[in-house]
């Protein structure tokens, strides 16, 4: 078995060394896999539709005419009431939310970047996993959204 000389090592010719580049970026420590966030994120939200909604219209109410201003302050006590634990994000949504994901207690399943709207795709992808947003707003309405994985 011939073998050779490489940095002072014997390689053998028939068993290759292996291959490593140095990283150019640091270890990413969130655990999430990438230096730059998640590939792919799993979130519920919750959705208020408001008169200016691009649909004002949803499972729950055929012609949605609140005001924007009244949507927040209905996120708003959304958000505090699971903030809270007075009641379950699921709770919440399968009850209030515009969105036909609330038959699913608000989720939609996993998602990758370029799926949904900008302002929702980004608020999403900045949280951590079971945490929850801010008031996020998008042409569909107001949301709360929740990262579950
Ligand atoms: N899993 C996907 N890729 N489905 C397509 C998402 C399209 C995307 N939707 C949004 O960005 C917002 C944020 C979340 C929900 C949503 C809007 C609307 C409600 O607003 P409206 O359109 O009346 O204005 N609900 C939906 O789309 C639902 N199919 C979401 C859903 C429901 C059940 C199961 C899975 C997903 C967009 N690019 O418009």
């Amino acid at each position: 078995m011939r073998s050779y000389q490489r940095a002072g090592r014997n390689v053998s010719a028939d068993r290759p060394e292996s291959q490593w580049d140095r990283p150019d970026k640091p270890a990413d420590p969130s655990g999430n896999g990438k230096a730059d966030g998640p590939e792919e994120v799993q979130c519920s939200h919750l959705l208020v539709k408001h008169s200016g909604s691009r649909r004002p219209s949803s499972w729950r109410e055929e012609n949605i005419t609140r005001s924007k201003e009244d949507a927040l302050e209905l996120v708003k006590s959304y958000r505090e009431q699971i903030a809270s634990g007075k009641a379950t994000f699921a709770e919440l949504a399968s009850k209030y939310s515009d969105c036909s994901s609330a038959k699913r207690g608000g989720d939609l399943g996993p998602f990758s970047r370029g799926a949904m709207q900008k302002p929702f795709e980004e608020a999403a992808f900045a949280l951590k996993v079971g945490e929850l947003s801010s008031p996020v707003h998008t042409d569909s309405g107001i949301h709360i959204i929740q990262r579950t994985a």
